[in-house]
């Protein structure tokens, strides 16, 4: 562990002053410091972070996207690939205790673009995977929502809807949080600037937008999750950290997609024209955009509804997602932790009193999904041989036990980087 108490000035918080505001870890990225741990600044409830530049010798308060994890009684963290942070809060159960702080992803370049000061993220890491999500593009009027409404009849417990926030006014039947989450624009635009959304586009003059929980939550009840967006939308999510599979669906022609349109009768003549303009730069985008990996035409309803299935790869009798759920383990606040490629070897149980039971766990990183502003998916967690002192951890290296060390109040860095 590399220790930096030497770059802290005075008497500001740190993680060795435990009389400041309780557990604190630090990670050092570059010429920066991230100091995580101790309350949030407004919200006391969750775990805040800190930034200390070396170069300047100032503190930075970032801002801080995702959902923030609550505070703790301990936790250890470890730089993953020098772009992010794992937080692993003790005295948790392993199905809320991994968290991921982002400090140099992509998106986290991106938002630090656009708002133009220091940005973090936090993305709550889930153990086990569920299946991409579905995105379905198309002009207004083609059968998306016709073709959407078939598989969640059939598949019930399968599938889930994102249900997107809109500006634009409900249709008679539409309800309110179930076809849309009808918004005021004025919220819709503090919410996209606090970083909620997934993605967001104007379409024929409203504003349309997919939250990052309208996803999440689907995933979360273990279902497969059906996005109903326009291409705008579909380039974002494919530019986002959301691995998805990507449809978009064509009329037989115009003239039919008119007539749908028409036979809907949900839109005034001046909104069926404005949507008749749009479509046509809809399907130029749609066939030339490389962007869909599927592409289908809605001629025969049920001819397309079937190549749809076909795609999904949804057979007769296959009638629920397949998930499997984990089984929960506890983490205490001691625990020690050790990095190994893609592998975190989690050691259970004060040193002093390690004996053969303690628990000794591998969480395996190397089928990670996903990311801020969502849910890090695919982490895997087993338990490793306890009746040895030495724990191979990927047939390569093995790892002395460690002594004496307090992970709450220990500074973890990771082996990467380190000369040899
Ligand atoms: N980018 C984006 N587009 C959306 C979202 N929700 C719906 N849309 C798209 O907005 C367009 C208009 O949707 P809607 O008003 O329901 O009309 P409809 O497609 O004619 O039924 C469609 O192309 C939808 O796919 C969203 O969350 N984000
Ligand atoms: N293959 C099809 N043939 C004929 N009519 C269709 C077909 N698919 C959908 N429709 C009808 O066209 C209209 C528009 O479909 P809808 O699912 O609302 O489109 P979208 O969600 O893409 O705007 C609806 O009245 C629907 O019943």
């Amino acid at each position: 562990p590399v220790f930096f108490a030497d770059s802290f000035l005075g008497d500001i918080p740190n993680g060795v002053d435990l009389k400041s505001k309780g557990h604190e870890t630090a990670i050092c990225v570059g010429s920066k410091i991230y100091v995580i741990g101790g309350a949030d600044h407004e919200l006391t409830s969750a775990i805040g972070v800190q930034i200390f530049d070396k170069s300047s010798r100032e503190w930075i308060n970032p801002t801080v996207l995702g959902t923030k994890p609550k505070l703790s009684n301990g936790h250890s963290a470890v730089l993953l690939n020098g772009d992010r942070v794992l937080v692993i809060q003790g005295d948790s159960k392993s199905d809320g205790c991994f968290w991921f702080l982002e400090v140099g992803t992509p998106f986290i370049r991106e938002q630090e673009k656009a708002r133009g000061n220091e940005v973090v993220a936090w993305s709550k890491g889930v153990l086990g995977n569920v299946e991409k999500p579905i995105v379905i593009s198309g002009p207004s009027g083609v059968g998306k929502g016709t073709l959407i409404s078939g598989l969640m009849k059939e598949f019930p417990s399968m599938f889930g809807f994102s249900v997107s926030h809109t500006t634009r006014t409900p249709r008679e039947k539409e309800q309110n949080g179930f076809h849309y989450h009808f918004s005021d624009r004025s919220v819709m635009e503090r919410e996209i600037k606090d970083g909620k959304f997934l993605e967001f586009a104007s379409v024929h003059g409203n504003l349309y937008g997919t939250s990052v929980e309208a996803v999440e939550v689907v995933a979360d009840a273990g279902r497969r999750c059906i996005l109903d967006i326009d291409v705008q939308g579909a380039r974002s999510v494919r530019a986002s950290s959301l691995d998805a599979i990507f449809i978009f669906i064509s009329p037989p022609s115009f003239e039919e997609l008119e007539k749908r349109l028409r036979a809907r009768a949900t839109e005034t003549e001046e909104q069926i024209q404005k949507r008749l303009r749009n479509a046509r730069a809809e399907l130029e985008q749609g066939k030339s955009s490389g962007l869909f990996d599927h592409n289908l035409v809605n001629d025969d309803l049920e001819s397309c509804y079937k190549n749809l299935k076909n795609i999904l790869g949804l057979t007769e009798g296959v009638k629920t997602a397949r998930i499997t759920y984990p089984e929960l383990v506890n983490l205490p606040v001691e625990h020690l932790v050790s990095k190994i490629d893609q592998k975190i070897l989690i050691n259970c149980g004060a040193a002093e009193y390690q004996k053969a039971s303690d628990n000794r766990y591998v969480l395996d990183l190397s089928l990670l999904k996903g990311g801020a502003p969502g849910r890090t998916r695919g982490l895997n967690l087993y338990v490793t041989n306890p009746s040895t002192d030495q724990v191979n951890v990927d047939n390569q290296l093995s790892l002395p036990t460690t002594s004496g060390f307090n992970n709450r109040f220990s500074l973890l860095t990771s082996l990467e980087g380190s000369s040899p």
